[in-house]
């Protein structure tokens, strides 16, 4: 017969929410309590009160109505109470009266919800044990970072993401060619510093015109939720900075550029990782930095990591191309007159590259490198300390291969009227009003055109606004044509709303006329046909405008389309653009070098007052040179740098692994099952899932209302957006993850099991450990030292069974039993309990030794090494950073220290008794 004393403490185990109770009376046959916490008293049948008593335990942790928090070192009982005798964390030792525990009692340890009775179903206890197990796992795998995105498994941008992704404070140029998915790479590096904890605030700087384009990408493919700072949103801000009250900001760089309090606010907040999109945009001339130059030079020196994006970096000369790497490591690129003799160099490191590659290695290497490293060792050296190595990334549609081919048409039409004009390029520049659209010979040819390709889609480029604006009037209004116009003169949103209105596949736009603003970022590979309104002198531009459509995700031929004026500056233009440099087949590497070569001697063709021919073919020769030294010197060690194949498909093949295997969506069912979300099966890899009717929303806060729809295939995922594509790393299954292991779900159980051979009434202690190491999470730990679940099984004996019967096993095995029964043999066995619990933890703890050993050594390793590999990189290529180095040997120290500290953590504990 359970004793009652006044003033003892008792838990219900019917309904943890009452908080700890009084016993305030205790008459015959019945008890009452007084539950503070929610100010409510219960009598109860004394003989079965769903009560168990409150007792802590040497080393226990309490809280005092007066909110101390002590430690226990002592307990004695006087007269049916219990006293503690504690230690606060000045070590004052304190004597506390069972009376005074404060009653908002929190029983979450899996031994304090054990002993009380409070006990989880054994589903969720084996799902907490799987959390642990699949977290430990994502901790060490390979893929890490790289599961989550919604991309296509492209080797080259794989390869970057997962080199600059694990970098500290990652500061590099993607400079990939148009349209290979600068972007894309971007979102990955931010997607793997985020998840990792490399990373948390993040600044995104883009033209205007790719604000929603950039929001939408972030979101829908790495699940990154941008706050967009307009106009709008910077004023508004209360006295606030506004950047300090969002972690991921994405704004039009323009707004910052012309806003000088904008400027102050945007530098005074701390972000971990600037991004600045089309960063071939910054002005600078040497001695004349411009003033976005500035501000983003500013930024660049406040923010450990940086991105800059830019498909053409040469685009303005090889000065601003310096420019953009000076903010990169203004350590490394200070001079230069020494970054050009550099690239005069470039040539020598790939012939001797390939010399090595083609097993012809010279008797004697450059200084700096090991005669005695293996041909491997060396080629990977020679790359890595090569120039921009480090800092840029490039590839090309060359190196990248599988894009479709492009067909040119060009259409010279007879001159007539004010057009006529030889020297005209531009004609319809000088136009007061829209009337030149009457008689201009292109109009007519592109109403014809467009007719002729209906209901295929067309992007129209022309260079002015005002040009685009009066040309979809004209095919709108007067040609009957379906189009929208796309240009500077819009607001933001009508842009938007014109480009979606091109893209909808079933009810859209024929055609969509743009100014140059539409050449730069967008994605319209969707459409095969691109007409080119007039044409730019710059081949850059050029390269940009075809590579809207003739990007990744382009599944047809591209065609071009030219109208010229026949006899007139625009002809001569179209001839040396494509018998000069053949810019519309193929992309031209050598397109901005020969341009400024010939700058002058173009400007007079287009006068008339040069010969087209000669100018046309000394192009051509010049072209062919400047080709051949790129791909054989700079391009072809940049490419090589960019993407190492091997190791790029290393990274895919762990992707696929983790996706084959099947297991997440097993292990993501039981999850839905315990956490009351009711999943049901969509088609094959898919499931439909809704909140269910006792759904605790702390544990799935990624679900929403109305529910979802998700897949765990990745080809599937690409083709249906509508989708949440589920991996590892998707927020609805890593905050699932995270809550399960932040509350008590599944920490206690109690079971019973037959085992023939094991005398009725053995105990069975199950214990799970993972080792607890607390650390900045940007130290990576778990590199070294990952959860690494322990489990382990004791009997009666403490003897250690836990290779003799598997966690599985256990699990087949066990049978539930009803509350009140489970809260009997609790109460009978708790002093046994308790020291199976202290033998289990001496076997966990021996484990732990090895595993600081293990920790320390893999730590020790891999810092070390990389130390070295960047201490004597830096000796012959001073574009290593001293910061980078100190980082190491500051995360060394900090690693071994707080693996020296990790201990221990119960994470669930189940008691198994044999039955007859
Ligand atoms: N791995 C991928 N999987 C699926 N789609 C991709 C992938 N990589 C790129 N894309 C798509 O290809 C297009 C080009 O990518 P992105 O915009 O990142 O290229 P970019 O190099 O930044 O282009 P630009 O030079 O025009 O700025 C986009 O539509 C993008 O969504």
């Amino acid at each position: 017969m359970v004793e009652f004393a006044l003033g003892q403490r008792w838990v219900s185990h019917a309904d943890a929410q009452l908080g700890l109770g009084i016993v305030v009376a205790s008459e015959g046959p019945r008890v009452t309590l007084s539950f503070p916490a929610v100010g409510e008293e219960r009598t109860y049948a004394a003989g079965r009160a769903p009560l168990t008593r409150l007792r802590f335990k040497t080393g226990d942790r309490l809280r005092t109505a007066d909110g101390r928090e002590l430690d226990v070192t002592a307990v004695t009982e006087r007269e049916g109470l219990l006293f503690y005798r504690t230690a606060d964390a000045a070590g004052e030792a304190h004597e506390v009266p069972e009376i005074e525990l404060d009653a908002f009692v929190q029983l979450t340890t899996p031994q304090q919800r054990l002993r009380n009775g409070h006990f989880d179903r054994h589903e969720a206890f084996a799902l907490r044990v799987a959390t642990c197990l699949q977290l430990d796992r994502l901790q060490r795998d390979p893929a890490r970072g790289l599961l989550g995105p919604r991309t296509q498994l492209l080797p080259h941008q794989l390869y970057i993401a997962a080199s600059v992704g694990r970098r500290h404070a990652p500061r590099v140029l993607l400079a990939d060619e148009v349209g290979l998915g600068k972007t894309i790479e971007a979102g990955m590096i931010l997607h793997q510093q985020l998840l990792t904890g490399r990373a948390s605030r993040v600044l995104v700087l883009v033209p205007e015109p790719l604000l929603h384009q950039w929001l939408v990408e972030m979101l829908r493919r790495f699940n990154l939720h941008f706050a967009l700072f307009d106009a709008e949103r910077l004023a508004a801000g209360d006295g606030e900075n506004p950047f300090e009250t969002e972690q991921l900001v994405l704004c039009a760089g323009d707004l910052l550029y012309e806003d000088p309090e904008a400027q102050a606010d945007a530098l005074a907040a701390p972000w971990d990782i600037v991004v600045v999109d089309e960063a071939h945009h910054l002005h600078w001339q040497p001695d004349a930095p411009g003033q976005d130059y500035r501000f983003v030079s500013a930024l660049a020196s406040a923010s450990p990591g940086l991105l800059l994006l830019t498909a053409t970096p040469e685009q303005l000369g090889v000065e601003s191309h310096f420019a953009r790497l000076a903010l990169i490591d203004p350590a490394r690129f200070h001079d230069l007159e020494v970054f050009r003799a550099e690239e005069a160099g470039y040539r020598q490191w790939s012939e001797l590259l390939e010399a090595i590659e083609a097993g012809r290695r010279p008797a004697s290497l450059p200084p700096g490198l090991d005669e005695g490293a293996s041909d491997a060792v060396l080629i990977g050296r020679i790359l890595d300390r090569h120039g921009t190595g480090r800092v840029l990334y490039r590839n090309t549609r060359a190196s990248v291969g599988g894009f479709p081919a492009r067909q040119l048409h060009a259409s010279a039409l007879p001159a007539a009227g004010p057009a006529a004009e030889p020297g005209a390029l531009y004609p319809e520049r000088h136009a007061r009003d829209d009337a030149w659209l009457a008689a201009e010979p292109r109009v007519a040819w592109l109403r014809d055109k467009l007719r002729a390709l209906r209901p295929q889609k067309a992007l129209v480029i022309c260079s002015t606004a005002r040009c685009a604006e009066q040309l979809e009037h004209y095919l709108h209004l007067r040609a009957g044509i379906r189009c929208a116009a796309f240009h500077e003169g819009l607001s933001i949103i009508e842009r938007d709303r014109a480009a979606a209105w091109f893209a909808d596949a079933e009810s859209g736009a024929q055609a969509l006329v743009c100014s140059e603003i539409g050449s730069e970022g967008r994605n319209f590979q969707f459409a095969q046909h691109l007409v080119l309104f007039d044409l730019p002198r710059n081949p850059d531009l050029l390269e940009q405008r075809i590579g809207r459509l003739d990007r990744i995700g382009q599944t047809g031929e591209v065609h071009i389309h030219v109208p010229y004026l026949a006899g007139t500056a625009q002809e001569r233009l179209f001839r040396w653009l494509h018998e000069g440099l053949d810019i519309f087949r193929q992309n031209c590497p050598a397109g901005r070098p020969v341009f400024d070569a010939f700058r002058e001697q173009l400007e007079a063709t287009l006068e008339g007052t040069a010969d087209s021919d000669r100018l046309i073919a000394e192009t051509r020769e010049a072209t062919a040179a400047a080709n051949r030294r790129l791909a054989e010197g700079r391009d072809r060690l940049l490419e090589r740098n960019a993407c190492r194949r091997p190791e790029a498909e290393r990274i895919i093949e762990a992707i696929r692994d983790s996706e084959r295997s099947g297991e997440l969506q097993a292990y993501f069912e039981t999850l839905c099952d315990n956490l009351n979300v009711e999943h049901e099966y969509h088609s094959e890899g898919c499931l439909v899932l809704r909140p269910g009717e006792h759904m605790d929303t702390a544990h799935f806060p990624a679900l929403p209302e109305d529910g979802r729809t998700v897949t765990f295939d990745r080809a599937t995922a690409l083709a249906r957006e509508d989708m949440a594509f589920l991996s590892w790393e998707h927020p609805m299954v890593t905050e699932a993850m995270e809550a399960i292991l932040s509350t008590e779900l599944g920490n206690a159980a109690l079971g019973t099991l037959k085992l023939r051979g094991v005398a009725t009434g053995t105990l069975l202690l199950e214990c799970l450990y993972t080792v607890n190491a607390s650390a900045p999470k940007s130290l990576q730990l778990q590199r070294f030292l990952s959860l690494s679940p322990q489990r382990v099984l004791v009997d009666s004996r403490d003897r250690d069974l836990s290779q003799a019967v598997s966690h599985e096993r256990l699990n087949q095995l066990v049978r539930r039993v009803d509350h009140a029964t489970a809260v009997g043999i609790i109460r009978q066995l708790q002093g046994a309990v308790d020291e199976r619990l202290a033998a289990a933890a001496g076997l966990a703890e021996k484990h732990l030794t090895t595993l600081r050993e293990d920790a320390a050594r893999r730590a020790e390793n891999y810092l070390g090494e990389e130390i070295t590999r960047l201490e004597s990189l830096q000796r012959v290529n001073p574009q290593v950073r001293d910061d980078e180095i100190e980082h190491l040997r500051w995360q060394r120290e900090e690693s071994l220290a707080a693996i020296a500290r990790a201990d221990l953590h119960l994470q669930a504990v189940r008691l198994v008794v044999v039955t007859a």
